[in-house]
Formats: structure tokens, sequence, C-alpha cells
């Protein structure tokens, strides 16, 4: 039996090169569920897709452009170091649109990522067959890429290559989303996503991908507000520290990000109780596994 296969791929480009059209293509309604309600996020999910061999969940990276000032150059830099982290980057153009000084831009910041990087060109159907190896060439050398797809996202022609190649460069790993959470508790998923993409952006590389966030119940309200009890599980008594913090403030901190969003996301004010409890090698856990509502055999 071939390993079960995960990972996270940013989906980057210019506004209309038809990145929003590729993911719906890709997920069908789960984009729906999903895209709305996290847009407030940084690193947002877009969509997340399953199926019986691997799964890939994409994010946006929103903070990729051209910079034009201080603090748009300050989050340019927060955002092309948070492309180390994940598994393949994807930067998406359109055939109808020449090579212009943003792609430039965007690619040399690209150049320096250990990450492999996936040429998408889309809107094929848009251009004469000949012309598309022109497109190619001229992107080619604004970058290592490690593939070169051209599809069209409307048509669906080779979307199927790209997701063949996606697969192909994913490492062995967990399923981490389990596909009805997606579906049958489209809030309980996204509020945990939400703190744990705080706990990701405050506290950098120092804790890594693997946090597992389970919201535990979000049904009871008290002086008026949500009472949200969520645990973050760390698989190491060192990452605890971190995410407590000093005087437990990081946590605060995460505790205060997190709930504006959700407060946002779900329109209500909101009481955020977070826990942070160390789970050694939780996915090797079945009882964590089961109660985080993953099945062990999704794993394997
Ligand atoms: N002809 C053609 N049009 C496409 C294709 N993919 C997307 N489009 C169109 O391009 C336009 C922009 O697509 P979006 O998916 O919204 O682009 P985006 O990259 O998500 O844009 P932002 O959200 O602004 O970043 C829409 O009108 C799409 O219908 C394609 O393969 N062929």
């Amino acid at each position: 039996m071939t390993e079960f296969k995960s990972g996270f791929v940013a989906l980057l480009g210019r506004p209309n090169v038809g990145k929003s059209t590729l993911m719906n293509r890709l997920v069908g309604e789960k984009v729906a569920i999903m895209s709305p309600k996290a847009q407030t996020t940084r690193n947002k999910i877009q969509g997340v897709i399953t199926d019986s061999d691997a799964q890939i969940v994409f994010l946006d990276t929103p903070g990729i452009h051209k910079p034009k000032n201080d603090l748009d150059q300050y989050m340019d830099k927060a955002a092309f170091s948070s492309l180390n982290e994940v598994d393949i980057a994807i930067y998406m153009t359109s055939a109808d649109d020449k090579i212009g000084p943003g792609d430039r831009y965007i690619l040399n910041e690209l150049a320096s990522l250990k990450t492999p990087l996936f040429l998408v060109i889309n809107k094929i159907d848009l251009i004469h067959p000949d012309d598309l190896l022109t497109q190619i060439l001229a992107f080619k050398d604004e970058a290592n890429f490690a593939e070169v797809i051209p599809l069209s996202a409307t048509q669906g022609n080779n979307v199927e290559e790209l997701m063949t190649e996606i697969k192909s460069y994913l490492p062995v790993g967990p399923k981490y989303y389990p596909d009805d959470q997606l579906t049958d508790h489209p809030e309980y998923f996204i509020v945990g996503e939400l703190i744990r993409e705080k706990i990701l952006e405050f506290t950098r590389d120092e804790v890594p991908h693997s946090t597992a966030v389970i919201v535990e119940d979000m049904n009871t309200h008290q002086q008026g507000k949500l009472v949200i009890n969520a645990v973050i599980y760390v698989d190491r008594d060192s990452q605890k520290g971190i995410v407590i913090g000093k005087g437990a403030a990081m946590l605060k901190k995460i505790g205060i990000g997190a709930r504006r969003e959700i407060e946002a996301l779900l329109g209500e004010k909101v009481n955020l109780k977070l826990q942070v409890s160390v789970q050694r090698n939780w996915r090797d856990n079945p009882l964590f596994l089961a109660r985080a509502g993953y099945n062990q055999k999704d794993l394997n």
C-alpha cells in the first residue's frame, strides 16, 4: 500500500490570475465554507483537498506583493519567510499577461527559498498554443522552477496534472484535517485554525506546524458572551513554555489576537479560554486522535 501523503501548499500570484477559480475547481464547495469567513487572517487556508492517498492544504499568502512603503516591506518579509514552512510554493500567472516588474520582484525574492517552486500558467484557453512556449521562456529564467504547468482553471485542462505533480512532491504525513470536520463543524474548525494561526504568527519558527488546537465547546453564553474553551496541544515542554510565555504574556497575546478575529467571524462577543497541554507524539496516540476527531486508519 502506498503511504498517505500530506502537506501545505502556498498559492501566490498577482490579483486576477485565477487563484480563486483554481481553488474552486479543486476543492469545490468547501472553499465556499472556508474563504469568506477566514478572510481576515493573514495566511488563510484557501482550501483542503482530501482524497484516498493525500491531503493538500492550500494557503493564501496575501502579504506578497511589490512593496510601496516600509510597512509593506515588513509584511513582505514575514510573508516570504512563511514560505519556508510550506512544502510547495506555486506561483501563478495568466497566459494572456506579459511578465512584468511585479512578477520579477516576487520571483527574485523567491529565489532564496528552499521550498520547491512551481510555475502555473493559467488561462491557456485564451492564447494560441504556439504562444505558450514564449510565455514559458519569459518566466523560465526568472526563477528555478521545479515544475512548469500550463492549465485552464475555468476549462479544467491539465488541472489533474497539477494535482499529480503536487502529490509527487508531498512528504508522507498524516491527515491533518478530517474531512467531516470541514463540512459538519466548519465553525469549530475555523475557530481552531484562527487560534493556531495566531500561535504560528506570534511564535514564528519556534513552534512547528504540528501544533493541534481542539475547540472543546462553544455552546454556552455567560454575561452576553459566547464562551469558547480550546486546548492548544504541543508535543514538548519547551514548546509549552514558548506558547505560554513569561508571566503568560504570550498566551494572552495569542488569546486577544484570536478572540478579535473570532468575534469578527461569528459577529458576537466572545470569552475565549485557552489551555496549553503537552501531548507527546500526539499523532501516534490513538486516544488523542479519537478525541481530536481523527481516525487512526486515516493516518496509515
Ligand atoms: N478564460 C479564463 N478565465 C479565467 C481562468 N481562470 C480564471 N479566469 C477568470 O479570471 C478572473 C479572475 O479570477 P479569480 O479566480 O478571481 O482571480 P484571483 O487570482 O483569485 O484574483 P484575486 O482574488 O484578486 O487575487 C475571473 O473573471 C475568472 O473567471 C481561465 O482558466 N480561463
